[in-house]
């Protein structure tokens, strides 16, 4: 069934997304080729209906309708299957709570990442870029995936906890991310619980990892518990702790499972982009050129990067835009409707899940022209700079909108910048690592041949744009602090 239903403003057209299987639904080509999947969606309308497992759920395929969805998040709140299957594990938090619960830990949570907190972050993350760019010895074949997973979730646990893990538990920690981003995925596209409670290796796979994370979570609470006060987010908790009985007060459970939300969600997501760059970039030596020589430019001579530096790496930042445009790491997201309401003409009941995918919109070509080539020259000021407003969305956008986004821009140019002005990264010789959809979307297993750079002759630093609040279009989708 399809239908063009005229509306107010414009006549949207609904489908449903054909080949369902009974019990299993769209399971199959969303878990085996979810990409090509998603990509096929807007032929059949603006909103199309899609099954998860059983369950009926609609996938928003235009930019207007996810910002409706955006916007509304008394309407839309967070709900589905994909965060019925985040809660064990994050409990009742940032990225969890419902509309009405939200805002008081947003309020709490975000002056840690306020832009200007960021400048004092910008030291921790280019030593640890260092400390990767460092590691690495000419001709080695690195594994890019796990040194960028190591890379963010140093600075992640640095800024949220100071120096609480040490590198064994960085290791470990980095190994539960993997297994349990996989085992949330596979859990979200089938919805049958009884199916993961089967001690299947990967099933218990997944449990260990997500004790183990548990366990070092509490551990590092425990510890901070027995020493002084520190200036952090962990610190942050613990002192709204002390309030008790006030509306702003948080309880243990809450610190724990704050903290483990924000490792989880800090740590995969900037690792995700930064492996796609590095895959990205051989394939495309135009773009990798330029790269290097504004590298070499800005920070002439080798010089350390650092806060006053990010506007001068204009181009380094449109390639970290064009990677999250073309791999946004949050690929696919569900929300529940909380009371009955209309979308695109379409009477949707309370209960229903619906979906919205920044890879989908991002590869639209009526919002980004040729959405397979990968452009960094979009994001640059002039003529090349056109995309359909409000279809470039890799952090969302109004109450929900990513709060570590700042945070993960700057996280992601310093290292591109730090670790591209040393080592220029070659696939190994006939392997192509795509990046692969679970929880998030990125490469890995991404290994890569380091070969030192020869730093090249200094050229003119681009002049700083002027879109957006940053020139960082990976900005531009609004967002709605809370009061
Ligand atoms: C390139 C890196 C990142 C990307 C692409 C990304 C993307 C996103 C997206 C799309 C959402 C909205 C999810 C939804 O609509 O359901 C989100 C939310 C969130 N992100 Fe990020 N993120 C990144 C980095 C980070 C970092 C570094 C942190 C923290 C250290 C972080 C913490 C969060 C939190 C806590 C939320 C929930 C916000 C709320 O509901 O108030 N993210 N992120």
């Amino acid at each position: 069934m399809s239908g063009s239903i005229p509306t107010q403003e414009r006549a949207w057209k609904s489908g449903v997304a054909p080949g369902i299987f009974p019990l299993v639904g769209h399971a199959i080509p969303l878990f085996r080729r979810p990409l090509a999947f998603l990509n096929s969606l807007p032929a059949h309308g603006d909103l199309v209906e899609i099954r998860l497992g059983p369950q009926r759920a609609w996938l928003v395929c235009h930019p207007e309708l996810a910002h409706r969805v955006l916007m509304d998040a008394r309407t839309f709140d967070k709900g589905g299957p994909q965060y019925d299957r985040l809660r064990p594990l994050m409990g009742n938090s940032l990225v969890t709570s419902s509309h009405d619960e939200h805002r008081r830990q947003r309020r709490l949570i975000q002056p840690t990442f306020h832009p200007s907190r960021i400048a004092g972050y910008t030291q921790v993350m280019v030593e640890e870029a260092e400390a990767v760019s460092r590691a690495w010895r000419p001709g080695e074949r690195a594994d890019v995936s796990a040194a960028m997973l190591g890379l963010t979730t140093r600075v992640t646990s640095r800024v949220l906890f100071s120096d609480s893990l040490d590198a064994a538990t960085v290791a470990e920690v980095r190994d539960c991310l993997a297994a349990l981003v996989r085992g949330l995925f596979i859990r979200t596209v089938v919805p049958v619980a009884p199916l993961f409670r089967i001690p299947t290796p990967a099933n218990r796979r997944y449990r260990r990892a997500f004790d183990r994370l548990h366990a070092i979570i509490d551990s590092v609470v425990d510890e901070r518990r027995r020493s002084r006060h520190r200036d952090d987010l962990l610190g942050t908790l613990l002192e709204a702790e002390k309030d008790h009985g006030s509306a702003s007060a948080v309880g243990a459970q809450e610190i724990h499972d704050q903290l483990i939300t924000l490792l989880l969600t800090g740590v995969e997501s900037t690792a995700m982009c930064l492996g796609s760059l590095f895959a990205l970039l051989p394939g495309h030596p135009e773009a990798e050129r330029r790269l290097h020589s504004e590298v070499d430019t800005v920070l002439a001579g080798g010089r350390r990067p650092g806060m006053a530096d990010l506007p001068r790496l204009l181009y380094t930042r449109s390639v970290v835009a064009e990677t999250l445009r073309t791999y946004p790491p949050g690929w696919l997201f569900t929300r529940v409707t909380t009371r009955d309401t209309e979308l695109a003409g379409v009477r949707i009941p309370q209960g229903t899940t619906v979906l919205y995918s920044p890879y989908l919109l991002h590869h639209d070509p009526a919002s980004f022209a040729e959405p397979d080539r990968f452009l960094p020259d979009r994001w640059l000021p002039g003529p090349a700079a056109v995309a359909r407003h409000g279809a470039m969305l890799p952090f969302a956008a109004g109450s929900r909108k990513c709060i570590g986004d700042t945070f993960a821009l700057a996280e992601a140019t310093l290292a591109v910048a730090v670790i591209a002005g040393r080592w220029r990264l070659r696939p190994l010789p006939g392997h192509a690592e795509q990046p692969r959809p679970a929880a998030t979307l990125g490469p890995r297993a991404l290994k890569m041949i380091c070969q030192p750079r020869p730093r090249a002759p200094l050229a003119e630093p681009p002049t700083p744009g002027t879109r957006a609040q940053d020139g960082c279009p990976a900005h531009a989708a609004r967002s709605t602090p809370a009061p």
